[in-house]
């Protein structure tokens, strides 16, 4: 694990290789409630969440040279190059210390896929799919409230196109693989989280 180096933050020591981590790949349109149950995970099965758009806005915030660049995507529905959102990935993961993670809202296309599998050399073990309604994924990202420059309608409908001709294709790529686990994400959030738990949940198998 690496050393405080200030506030919070630790250095990132080794390599992906060597920490050989667990992932689980998280996707669902926008505001299919993604964010809401990973942080159920996180408190039953001690994994991390790591949020790509959580780090691209804190990219943001801390002033880097991408900042603006990222900003002008976000408030677009577009996707950031991939370069950018892998290297804020592989630092959080080698920050962290932890060797299990759920990975939120990546990959967003068949690019992000293709340079996270080539410059990391992770398989997920599994990809959670968050599967919501249109209308139901809007009525949720108009009530968020929390400020995010993209939650207004004109961007939402660019983000809901990006995620049908982008990401889909990526689901259907880990579903031709077998690792697609759906989940009917237009329940209750309590509903919503049984179905989650069961799929994390070790099987309870017969013995012979
Ligand atoms: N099952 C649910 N039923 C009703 N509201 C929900 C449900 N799940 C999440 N929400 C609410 O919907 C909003 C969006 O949820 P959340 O932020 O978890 O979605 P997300 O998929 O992570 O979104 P994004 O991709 O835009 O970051 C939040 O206000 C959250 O409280
Ligand atoms: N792999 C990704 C993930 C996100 N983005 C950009 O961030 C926006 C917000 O993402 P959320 O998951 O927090 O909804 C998204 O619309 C993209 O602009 C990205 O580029 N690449």
């Amino acid at each position: 694990m690496g050393e405080v180096v200030d506030a919070g933050k630790k250095e990132a020591n080794g390599s992906l290789a060597d920490l050989n981590p667990t992932v689980v790949f998280v996707l669902g349109g926008p505001g299919s409630g993604k964010g809401t149950q990973c942080a159920n995970i996180v408190r039953h099965f001690g994994f991390t969440h790591l949020s790509a758009g959580d780090l691209l806005r804190a990219e943001i915030k801390s002033g880097s040279e991408n900042g603006t660049m990222i900003s002008n995507m976000i408030k677009e529905g577009k996707i950031v190059p991939s370069e950018v959102t892998i290297k804020l990935l592989e630092r959080a993961m080698l920050e962290n210390g932890n060797d299990k993670f759920l990975i939120d809202g990546f990959p967003r296309n068949e690019e992000n896929r293709a340079a996270f599998e080539a410059v990391t050399k992770i398989e997920p073990s599994f990809v959670l799919f968050f599967d919501c309604s249109d209308e139901e994924m809007e009525r949720r990202l108009l009530g968020r409230n929390q400020g995010r420059e993209d939650d207004n309608i004109e961007t939402i409908r660019k983000r809901f196109k990006v995620f049908q001709d982008s990401s889909l294709p990526v689901i259907e790529y880990y579903n031709s693989k077998g690792k697609v686990r759906k989940i009917d994400a237009g329940r209750p959030v309590e509903e919503v989280y049984e179905s989650v738990k069961a799929i994390f949940e070790p099987k309870n198998e017969k013995a012979d």
